[in-house]
């Protein structure tokens, strides 16, 4: 596997968090990373520097040697680089997609027939490999392209064997979600911040708690329900904490963001799919 050469088209801030995540595992040789895009020279300088890999303009790629390319743009600027992309690759070359919203079919369809397409949805903490990462290879990859993707993954962290159907949703809940948690964080520093606690105690509590709940888990039998079961004594301090939570709607909200983020996947594929049936 290190000896595998990977590209990232695109080199923004997922591209970094899988580089990051690779580059520390050392399932890639960091002189087997390339990262490239348009014309950003000094961000690609600024990936060398970092992590020891090549960085360069994308028509210096030595694409023929490249056994995976990293799709990692945004979803807007996908058509156009696909374009390019198509007389530089081969169909046996492996496209991995990070882009949210943009079937394999639509990849496929401005690649090659047959192309090698794996659609995958990390989530930004790639960076420390600890990524919750869905995996739905297209019907046209070999199953070696589709070890080389997970094996890729697996590298970032936990990786989820997917339906295509289902990652709309996976990119609501996984993709997205590192943000969700962020902004709970947020309210939670807010929150003390307003009712005098010091903000760096505040912060490393929070983070400790949603660790812990986590690990408890990902380590246990017991079902979120029970933990919670757990913690909740009869006309206690969580009582009261969770009736808030409740009659707030908190619930209601988490339910929202998933299912928002997963809408606004949908239609980014809709509106790819009408791109290119205008064409
Ligand atoms: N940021 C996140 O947490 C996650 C992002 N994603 C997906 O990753 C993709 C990239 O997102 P970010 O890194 O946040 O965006 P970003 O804006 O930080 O980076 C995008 C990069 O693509 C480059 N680019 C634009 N057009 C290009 C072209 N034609 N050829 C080559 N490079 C080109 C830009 O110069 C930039 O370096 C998106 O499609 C997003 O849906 C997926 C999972 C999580
Ligand atoms: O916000 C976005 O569209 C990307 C996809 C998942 C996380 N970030």
């Amino acid at each position: 596997m290190d000896k595998k050469k990977i590209a990232f088209i695109g080199a923004g801030s997922m591209a970094e968090a899988m580089i990051a995540g690779i580059a520390e595992s050392g399932t890639v040789g960091k002189r087997n990373i390339y990262a490239a895009n348009r014309s950003n020279q000094s961000r690609l300088q600024e990936l060398e520097e970092n992590y020891g890999i090549n960085g360069m303009l994308l028509d210096e790629l030595p694409y023929s040697e490249i056994d995976a390319f990293i799709l990692a743009m945004k979803p807007k600027d996908a058509q156009k680089a696909l374009v390019n992309l198509k007389g530089k690759i081969k169909a046996e070359q492996a496209v991995i997609s990070v882009i949210a919203g943009i079937s394999s079919q639509f990849i496929e369809a401005c690649l090659h027939d047959r192309q090698q397409v794996i659609r995958v949805m990390p989530n930004t903490s790639s960076t420390i490999g600890e990524s919750a990462t869905g995996v739905s290879p297209s019907p046209s990859a070999s199953m070696e392209n589709v070890w080389l993707a997970e094996e890729l993954m697996a590298s970032v962290g936990q990786v989820f064997r997917i339906k295509e159907e289902e990652m709309d949703l996976f990119t609501g809940i996984a993709g997205s979600g590192p943000a969700y948690f962020y902004y709970l964080m947020e309210s939670i520093e807010e929150t003390a911040r307003a009712n005098g606690m010091d903000i760096q105690t505040a912060r490393k509590a929070g983070a400790q708690t949603i660790l812990g709940a986590a690990k408890m888990i990902l380590n246990g039998e017991e079902a979120p329900s029970e933990l919670r079961r757990k913690v909740t004594s009869p006309n206690g301090t969580t009582a009261a904490g969770l009736d808030a939570l409740n009659f707030n709607g908190g619930g209601y909200a988490i339910e929202q963001a998933i299912l928002s983020a997963a809408k606004r996947s949908k239609e980014i594929s809709e509106q790819f799919e009408e791109s290119m049936l205008v064409k």
